[in-house]
């Protein structure tokens, strides 16, 4: 397969650039870029000295069109433009900005600021959670990849929500995130001196994710009510985690939810389970595309806690976008996939 990467000098760019290189099925990726052409992909990042493919190219409409697949790992605003002119031709695209993710272009323009795609592209457009999405995402020819907090968060809801086994109008996310999440153009919330023995939330009850997850909440459990979401940043480079909190609808210890996890996701690869009384740290991710998850029920609270950490460019972005890939071609879901965290 022959694929192609827009943006491909930004975070999730260069995870693609990366993860595809040692891609079994992948015998060519081209580089396309808005900011260089021609140059040296290892001049901007050096750690990838020695790829075979090392030159940028500038962004081809025309000769994308005729690639396998195309990954727009591009801010918001660029895709919704770029994404129709694609989908006349023989490529496959994934985009994973959130300018295809919200079904209703009012959710878009509010939470984005911006005017939405085409509603017929919106339509073409298939979410791509991977583990809770296979049968739609088999068929599609336009994958939204899912944002790095929904993926944490909805991984996290989805055995409860899918059961209903929560009160619907009852769930809180506290999220935690990496600077990497803001992308590589430096800014004065990401300084060193800001961060650095720091912590702050953002963003509050304005989050451009909370209409996303709120949205295939709804798709779960129609009676789904709004949730309380809160992002916060913390000194590290990479990692998100995913703090859940909601009420029961009837009591259940956390042996029986740990069961229920461990059924939900019993094919599901990249989705492990700990084991009941162990916590998983963002550490214990870094670098791959695994999702893990803790529960315990507490019935002094009649509440749940549910913990998920996710890398957010490897299953928050890039990770999760070569998952989908393998999907779209029917290729094994784990291909070139297959890596375990750096540790300590
Ligand atoms: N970072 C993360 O953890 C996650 C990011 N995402 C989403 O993935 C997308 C990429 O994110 P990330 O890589 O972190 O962001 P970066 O800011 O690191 O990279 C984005 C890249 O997009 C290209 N670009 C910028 N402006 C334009 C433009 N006007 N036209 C065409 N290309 C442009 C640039 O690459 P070039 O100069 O080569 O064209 C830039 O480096 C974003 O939509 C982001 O929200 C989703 C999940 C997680
Ligand atoms: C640290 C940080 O700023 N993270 C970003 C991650 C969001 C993102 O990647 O945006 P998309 O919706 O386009 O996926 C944020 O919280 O907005």
């Amino acid at each position: 397969m022959n694929v192609g990467i827009v943006g491909s000098t930004g975070y999730g760019g260069v995870e693609l650039h990366r993860l595809l290189s040692n891609h079994p099925a992948i015998d060519g990726c081209i580089l396309y870029s808005s900011s260089l052409k021609g140059e040296s992909y290892a001049e901007q990042y050096p750690h990838l000295t020695g790829l075979t493919n090392d030159r940028v190219r500038e962004i081809q409409i025309d000769e994308m069109k005729e690639l396998d697949a195309v990954f727009l790992a591009v801010p918001a605003g660029i895709s919704k433009e770029m994404t129709p002119q694609l989908l006349d031709g023989k490529a496959k695209v994934i985009d994973l900005s959130g300018d295809l993710r919200l079904q209703d272009p009012k959710e878009y323009e509010d939470w984005y600021k911006g005017g939405a795609a085409d509603p017929s592209v919106l339509k073409e457009a298939v979410y791509g959670l991977t583990e809770c999405n296979q049968g739609a995402i088999k068929e599609a020819d336009l994958i939204a990849n899912p944002g790095c907090f929904p993926t944490a968060s909805l991984l996290a809801l989805a055995p409860l929500i899918q059961n209903k086994l929560i009160k619907p109008d009852s769930i809180i996310i506290d999220a935690k995130t990496g600077l990497s999440g803001a992308g590589r153009k430096p800014s004065l919330s990401g300084h060193f001196s800001e961060t650095q023995e720091n912590l702050r939330i953002y963003k509050v009850h304005e989050h451009q994710h909370t209409p996303e997850i709120e949205q295939q909440l709804k798709k779960w459990d129609a009676e789904t009510g709004p949730i309380t979401f809160s992002t916060h940043l913390i000194p590290m480079t990479r990692g998100i985690m995913a703090t859940v909190y909601c009420d029961l609808q009837k009591e259940k210890t956390t042996g029986e939810l740990h069961e229920e996890y461990r059924r939900f996701y019993s094919g599901s690869p990249f989705v492990r389970i700990r084991p009941i009384g162990q916590y998983p740290g963002t550490k214990e991710v870094f670098g791959t595309n695994f999702c893990d998850i803790a529960i315990k029920t507490d019935s002094r609270t009649g509440r749940v806690t549910i913990v998920s950490v996710i890398d957010n460019l490897i299953k928050g972005a890039a990770g999760q976008a070569v998952q989908n890939m393998n999907l779209l071609f029917g290729l094994e879901e784990t291909a070139g996939l297959h890596y375990y965290p750096i540790y300590p």
